[in-house]
């Protein structure tokens, strides 16, 4: 049987980059696409010379429609406004779309819902093996506490992101909430900057580090009377999300329209 084919958005980024390396060395899937915006320096040079290799035999496209007809799914790392864009044609492609990026807000989640109904959509803050499992550890550990325990969610990123909190903090902060009964809606504490109210029972808190080359650090500390609980995950290498994603990507070949996340993926449900 062919190897599935795969487009890749946002080529020249730092995940794209990393996605199409895996791709070109992959027994399981083959890349078909590589994607950029129009007027990118990249557009029309093959993708492998663009990223200063050998030849990969994919030009750099900036015509999104016929590159995503050609292929079984699209892995998106871009920003919110990009992928809103690439949902709407993947679903009309018929085409699994696996979303990396983060940001949304929840008018863009409600539309990538209406996309869901034509195409399956697999969307994780975080594609990581070791952040899914720290997701599951986290609503264990809230229940197991009680709200005398304050939950804050510390993260930390290189000094390029540009959403707070970070998508795999909101992920944890959920996480959180449901183990204790609740939403994150319900239990969100407000940012903190300057006087503010001393800090509420039961609420969830978050504070991010932007800096360097960090690639993804999450803490989420139980703070109580005498002792802390401080559950961590480090991420190292960006492979670990990119080969999620393609995990993901083969994972969805044969489901149905519906939104999916890392959890269905890694048989973690
Ligand atoms: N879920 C997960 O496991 C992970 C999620 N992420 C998320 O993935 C996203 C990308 O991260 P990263 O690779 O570091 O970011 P980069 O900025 O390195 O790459 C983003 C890419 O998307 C392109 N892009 C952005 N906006 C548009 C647009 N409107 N139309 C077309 N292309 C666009 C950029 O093109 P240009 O350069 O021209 O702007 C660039 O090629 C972020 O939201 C990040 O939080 C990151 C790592 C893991
Ligand atoms: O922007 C990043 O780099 C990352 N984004 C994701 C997030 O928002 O949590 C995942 C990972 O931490 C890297």
């Amino acid at each position: 049987m062919e190897k599935p084919g795969i487009v890749v958005t946002g080529a020249s980024g730092r995940m794209g980059q990393m996605l199409i390396r895996l791709l070109l060395d992959s027994d399981e899937a083959r890349l078909v696409g590589a994607l950029e915006r129009p007027g990118h320096g990249w557009v029309g040079r093959d993708i492998g010379e663009a990223m200063g290799g050998r030849p990969a035999g994919v030009a750099v496209s900036d015509d999104p429609v016929p590159v995503i007809a050609a292929a079984q799914a699209v892995i998106d790392f871009t920003s919110p406004v990009a992928t809103l864009a690439y949902a709407e044609l993947t679903a009309q492609a018929r085409a699994v779309h696996v979303i990396g990026t983060t940001g949304f807000d929840e008018e863009d989640l409600h539309q990538l819902t209406a996309a869901a109904r034509h195409a399956p959509i697999i969307r994780a803050g975080n594609m990581s093996l070791g952040v899914n499992l720290l997701v599951g550890l986290t609503r264990k550990v809230a229940a197991a506490l009680g709200e005398e325990w304050d939950i804050e969610v510390v993260e930390a990123h290189h000094r390029h992101k540009v959403d707070a909190p970070s998508g795999t903090a909101l992920m944890l902060g959920e996480a959180a909430a449901e183990g204790r009964g609740a939403t994150l809606g319900e239990l969100r504490s407000p940012a903190r900057d300057g006087i503010t109210e001393a800090r509420s029972t039961g609420s969830i808190g978050f504070a991010a580090i932007r800096g360097g080359d960090i690639v993804g650090e999450h803490d989420v500390i139980f703070a109580g009377q005498g002792e802390r609980l401080v559950l961590r995950h480090v991420a190292t290498d960006r492979a670990i999300f990119a080969r999620g994603a393609i995990r993901a990507a083969l994972w969805g070949q044969d489901k149905g329209p519906g939104e999916y996340d890392m959890h269905d993926v890694l048989g973690l449900n």
